[in-house]
C-alpha cells in the first residue's frame, strides 16, 4: 500500500487520514494497462496534453484524483509542492471526503498517464467493485498471456469460441461456400478495423485539440481574441503548468537583475505570477495581492503552500481538572498517540494518531482538555492573567481563552467573559461548566460598551473579530469572500474595540494594568495599523513585550506607511514559519488614566451605530477617523504623534454641540450640568 511510505507532512504528525477507495483504484490502474487504445491515445496526445483528470474539474476526474496514492519517500514532499489545490477543493465538494483526509493525498491530484478516462472507458465502475485485487491481478496476467502467445499457438490458449468454429465449419463441409464466407468476414472484418482506427485517429485529434485548450496552449482555433479569451477563463487550468510557471518566476524574481528579459520590468512579473497563484491557489486578485504584498515572493509561496495543508490537530489540558502527564496517560490507553506540543507550553498535546473521536472521549466530557490551536495559546500567555485579579475577555465565545485564564488563575479572581452573539455564548457557557471553571461571569453586551459596563480591570484581553486571514487552512472560504469593505470595516471595528479595551483597564492595578490585542489574521490593516491608531489615540499606553519565546516581529515598515518602532514588539505568527494557525500579538501597558470625554466618545450611541453598520465612521468625533485620515496620520514622514492641540479643539467643539442640544449655555461652564457632561 503505497501510502504507508508516502507520508505527507501532516501524515507524519498526526498520522495518516483514512483511504479514498484505494482498491477500487488500484483495480483501475491494473485494469487500465492492457487497455491498447488507451496507451495508444496517451502516445498520440503527446507530452503537451496535460493528465486528463488533472485538467478537467468534472467529477469523474476529481473522484479518480482523489483516490489515488501519495508518491513513495522523500519524493512526497516534492510531489506535495505540485498540489493543485483547487481540485482538492473540488474533491471535498462532490465526493463529501473531509479537506484534511483530501489535502494529505493531494500530492497525487496530478495523475500518472497510465490512469486516464480513455483507459478506463468501458469498464463500469460496478463491476470493478464486485472484484477483488487477486481477481484482478489473475485477469491481467490472463490478458497479458494471450497478448503474448505467439499467434497459431492454438495447442496452449485454447478458448470456447475456437471450439464452437471447430463444430460449425469441419473439414467435412463444402469447401467453397466456406471460402466465399470467410472472404465476405475478412472484408467485413478489414472494413471494421479500417473504420475503427479512422475513429481512433479522429478521436485522438479531437482529444489533442481539447487538451491544448484546456492547457491555455495556443492551439490553432478560428476564434477571436474576444472568444478566445471567454473560452480560456472557462476552462480549467493547467496546474502543472502553473505550478511550474509560478516557481520560475518566483525565481526570478528572487535574482530579478540577473534572470530578467530586459524589456520587463519587476512589476510586470509580479502581475503575471499573481494572475497564476490566483488560477492555481484559487485566491480573489485582491486577496492573493494583499497576502503577497507581505513577503518576499519566496516566503509568499510558503504562505501560499502552507494554507492548503492543516495543522496539527492540537489539546490543551485543563489543569483545573487534571496535569498533562495524567492526561496523556489515559488517552495514550485509548488509543491516541500524542506528544507534548513543543517546550513553550506546559499544557498542549499534539495529537498524531486517534483511535476514538477527542470530541466524545469520557476525559474531554469530564473536562480534562479543550481541542485547541496552538496559537489560541499565545495570547493568553502573554496576558499571563495572575491569581485574584479582575480580567475582561472582551469577545469570549466559545470560550478557548477564557477557560485558558481561569486555569492560570487557578479558578480565582474573577474573568467578565463577553462576547456580543448570544447564540456563540451558549457555546461559552457549555465549556466553561464543562471545564469546572468557577471563577467566570458571562455577559452578552457589544464590547463597545465597556468600560461604561464596567471598568477598572487589571487585565482585558481582545481576541478580536477578524479576516481570518490566518486560518485559510481552516476555512478556505476566506480566499474569495473578502473584499475591500471588510478590510475597511473590520480594522474600524477593531480600533473601536482596542480603545474600549484600553480604557477599561484600571491603569493602577497593583498586579497588572495589561492588555493584549490577538487577531487571527495576518494583514497589516488589521494588527500593525490598528495598534499604531490606538498609540496616536492613547497616550496613555505602551507596547511592552509579549513574553513569547516565538514569532517575528511585528511591521514598523510596510509599503508606504511607517510605525513607531515599539510595534517591533508585537508578534506574528505564520503557518509556513512555525506550523501554527496565522496570529498576531500586542501588548499594551496602561500608564496613566484615560481622559474621561474619550470614555464618553467610545459608547456614544452614534458609535455603536456605526459599528453595527460597519460603515466608516462619524465626522466631527475625536476618536473616530475614516481609513483614509488613519492612513493620512501613519503615510507621513514617519511615525505621527497625537495632535493634542488640533484633537482638544475638537472635543470642546463637540462637547458644546452636545450642551446646545440638551439646552445647556455652553459659556456657563461652571453649572452643574456642564461639569457632568464633560465628566
Ligand atoms: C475570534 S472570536 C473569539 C474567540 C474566543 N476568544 C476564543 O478563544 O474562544 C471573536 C468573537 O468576537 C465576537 N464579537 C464580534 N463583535 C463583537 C462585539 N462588538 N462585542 C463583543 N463580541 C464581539 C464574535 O461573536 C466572536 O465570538
Amino acid at each position: 500500500m503505497v501510502h504507508k511510505t508516502g507520508l505527507s507532512r501532516r501524515m507524519t504528525k498526526q498520522g495518516p487520514p483514512p483511504s479514498l477507495n484505494e482498491p477500487g483504484v488500484s483495480k483501475k490502474r491494473k485494469l487500465a494497462a492492457p487497455t491498447k487504445s488507451a496507451i495508444k491515445k496517451q502516445k498520440t496526445a503527446g507530452n503537451a496534453a496535460p493528465p486528463k483528470a488533472a485538467a478537467k474539474g468534472g467529477p469523474k476526474a476529481t473522484k479518480k484524483s482523489a483516490g489515488r496514492q501519495a508518491p513513495m519517500g522523500s519524493f512526497a514532499k516534492e510531489q506535495k509542492r505540485e498540489v493543485p489545490p483547487k481540485q482538492r477543493l473540488v474533491a471535498e465538494d462532490e465526493n463529501g471526503i473531509d479537506i484534511d483526509g483530501i489535502s494529505d493525498l493531494s500530492g497525487d491530484g496530478i495523475d500518472a498517464p497510465d490512469v486516464t478516462e480513455d483507459g478506463l472507458d468501458g469498464i463500469e465502475e460496478a463491476n470493478l467493485s464486485d472484484l477483488d485485487d487477486d481477481e484482478l491481478d489473475d485477469d491481467v496476467d490472463d490478458a497479458d498471456d494471450f497478448a503474448m502467445a505467439p499467434s497459431g499457438s492454438d495447442d496452449d490458449v485454447v478458448d470456447s469460441d475456437q471450439e464452437v468454429q471447430k463444430g460449425v465449419w469441419s473439414e467435412d463441409e463444402d469447401s467453397g461456400a466456406e471460402e466465399a464466407l470467410t472472404a465476405a468476414n475478412i472484408a467485413g472484418l478489414s472494413q471494421r478495423l479500417d473504420d475503427q482506427r479512422e475513429q481512433e485517429v479522429a478521436d485522438a485529434e479531437a482529444e489533442l485539440q481539447d487538451d491544448a485548450l484546456q492547457t491555455n496552449i495556443a492551439a490553432d482555433l478560428p476564434l477571436s481574441d474576444d472568444e478566445d479569451e471567454q473560452q480560456k477563463s472557462m476552462l480549467a487550468p493547467d496546474l502543472q503548468l502553473l505550478r511550474t510557471r509560478i516557481t520560475e518566476t518566483v525565481r526570478l524574481l528572487t535574482s530579478f537583475n540577473e534572470l530578467r528579459e530586459p524589456a520587463r520590468s519587476r512589476a510586470d512579473y509580479t502581475h503575471a505570477l499573481l494572475k497564476d497563484i490566483c488560477a492555481y491557489y484559487g485566491y480573489s486578485p485582491f486577496l492573493a495581492e494583499k497576502l503577497f504584498s507581505l513577503f518576499p515572493p519566496q516566503e509568499a509561496l510558503a504562505f501560499f503552500d502552507s494554507n492548503e495543508t492543516p495543522r496539527p490537530m492540537v489539546i490543551r489540558t485543563n489543569t483545573l481538572r487534571t496535569h498533562r502527564r495524567d492526561l496523556a496517560h489515559s488517552l495514550i490507553n485509548r488509543g491516541v498517540t500524542l506528544e507534548p506540543v513543543g517546550k513553550w507550553s506546559k499544557v498542549g498535546l499534539q495529537v498524531f494518531e486517534s483511535q476514538v473521536p477527542l470530541g466524545a472521549t469520557p476525559e474531554y466530557l469530564a473536562g480534562h482538555y479543550i481541542l485547541q490551536a496552538a496559537s489560541s495559546f499565545l495570547p493568553v500567555m502573554a496576558l499571563a492573567p495572575q491569581e485574584h485579579e479582575r480580567v475582561l475577555d472582551m469577545t469570549a465565545a466559545p470560550g478557548g481563552k477564557s477557560t485558558h485564564m481561569a486555569a492560570l488563575m487557578r479558578n480565582t479572581g474573577c474573568i467578565f467573559a463577553n462576547d456580543s452573539n448570544k447564540e456563540r455564548a451558549k457555546g461559552l457557557i457549555g465549556n466553561v461548566h464543562r471545564m469546572g471553571v468557577k471563577n467566570t461571569i458571562i455577559c452578552n453586551y457589544s464590547a463597545l460598551e465597556f468600560p461604561k459596563v464596567m471598568g477598572g480591570f487589571d487585565r482585558v484581553l481582545l481576541d478580536a473579530p477578524c479576516s481570518g486571514t490566518g486560518v485559510i487552512a481552516k476555512d478556505a472560504s476566506v480566499k474569495t469572500n473578502k473584499t475591500e469593505a471588510d478590510f475597511l470595516r473590520l480594522p474600524h471595528l477593531q480600533k473601536q474595540l482596542l480603545l474600549a479595551a484600553i480604557d477599561s483597564v484600571d491603569h493602577a492595578s497593583k498586579t497588572g494594568g495589561y492588555i493584549v490585542y490577538s487577531t487571527c489574521s495576518v494583514t497589516v490593516e488589521e494588527n500593525e495599523q490598528v495598534v499604531q491608531y490606538v498609540l496616536n489615540k492613547r497616550h496613555n499606553v505602551r507596547l511592552v513585550p509579549t513574553g513569547l519565546v516565538f514569532g517575528k516581529e511585528g511591521f514598523i515598515k510596510y509599503e508606504s506607511k511607517r510605525f513607531h518602532p515599539s510595534v517591533k514588539e508585537t508578534r506574528r505568527y505564520y503557518p509556513h514559519a512555525y506550523n501554527v494557525d496565522g496570529f498576531f500579538v500586542a501588548k499594551f501597558k496602561k500608564t496613566g488614566p484615560t481622559p474621561a470625554n474619550a470614555v464618553r466618545a467610545q459608547g456614544s450611541a452614534e458609535d455603536k451605530r456605526q459599528a453595527a453598520n460597519g460603515g466608516p465612521v462619524a465626522n466631527g468625533d475625536p476618536y473616530l477617523q475614516t481609513a483614509e485620515t488613519d492612513g493620512a496620520a501613519e503615510d507621513g514622514e514617519g511615525f505621527s504623534g497625537f495632535d493634542d492641540e488640533e484633537d482638544e479643539a475638537m472635543i470642546q467643539r463637540s462637547l458644546k454641540k452636545r450642551m446646545r442640544r440638551k439646552g445647556i449655555d455652553p459659556k456657563a461652564t461652571k453649572s452643574k450640568a456642564v461639569k457632568s457632561l464633560s465628566r
